[in-house]
């Protein structure tokens, strides 16, 4: 697929999804998609190897989250850290889609948190960073704490609730509404809101789970 005809999916995706892009933010997007291509062997960043895969599979169905979390934080600024981000799936493009959220992506693995923050310096992102860590070091205070393609929801918000603001939730991405995995909840965690998504392009069943640890309204 050319440059123009990726474009092209990219803004019907968009539109489908309900974010309306501006220039910048387009141009932002196709040049992650490019780094992404270009770097995936040396830093082995996801198994999708075909460009217009690529922004079916990551673009639009990172994209799928911008909407919802635009609804929930309005358009104040926020900390968002995105958990296991591998290749920055979805920090950065809620980094170039959410210019008020300051973006952290943590990943264990050396070389993908050095790809994100090479990403930010080409993009221009002055939001989004980095950070070479296991989740269950950070101790900065998120006022969201998302993650996709990740762990359990047991795993992911044991590992990550030192990495919560007093009034913060988590958002994990998932496919198949995960009834196991909200079941092997502790109490003290509750899912507050689940949303079913569809990702333009991709004939798969999507989700979004909205936590809190319970008792914060
Ligand atoms: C399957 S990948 C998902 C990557 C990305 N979120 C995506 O959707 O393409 C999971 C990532 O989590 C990272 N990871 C695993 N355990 C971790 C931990 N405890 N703390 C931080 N990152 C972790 C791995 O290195 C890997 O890059």
């Amino acid at each position: 697929m050319s440059g123009p005809d990726l474009a092209a999916a990219l803004d019907r995706g968009a539109q489908a999804l309900g974010v309306a892009l501006t220039a910048g933010q387009r141009t932002q997007l196709l040049d992650y998609l490019a780094l992404l291509a270009k770097w995936n062997k040396v830093y082995n960043l996801t198994a999708v190897r075909d460009p217009q895969e690529m922004l079916t599979h990551h673009l639009l169905d990172s994209l799928a989250v911008i909407a919802p979390l635009r609804q929930q934080r309005g358009e104040g600024a926020f900390k968002l850290l995105d958990v296991g981000s591998g290749g920055g799936l979805p920090g950065v493009v809620i980094a170039i889609c959410c210019p008020t959220a300051q973006v952290t992506c943590v990943d264990a693995v050396a070389k993908k948190a050095a790809f994100v923050q090479q990403v930010a310096v080409s993009l221009g992102l002055r939001n989004l960073t980095g950070l070479h860590a296991r989740v269950e070091s950070v101790r900065q205070a998120f006022d969201v704490v998302a993650s996709r393609a990740f762990a359990s929801l047991v795993d992911f918000t044991t590992w990550s609730v030192g990495a919560l603001a007093p009034q913060g939730v988590w958002v994990a991405m998932k496919g198949k509404h995960p009834d196991d995995e909200i079941a092997a909840l502790p109490p003290t965690v509750e899912v507050f809101h689940v949303e079913q998504l569809r990702v333009p392009g991709l004939d798969a069943e999507r989700c979004l789970l909205w936590l809190r640890p319970r008792g914060h309204a």
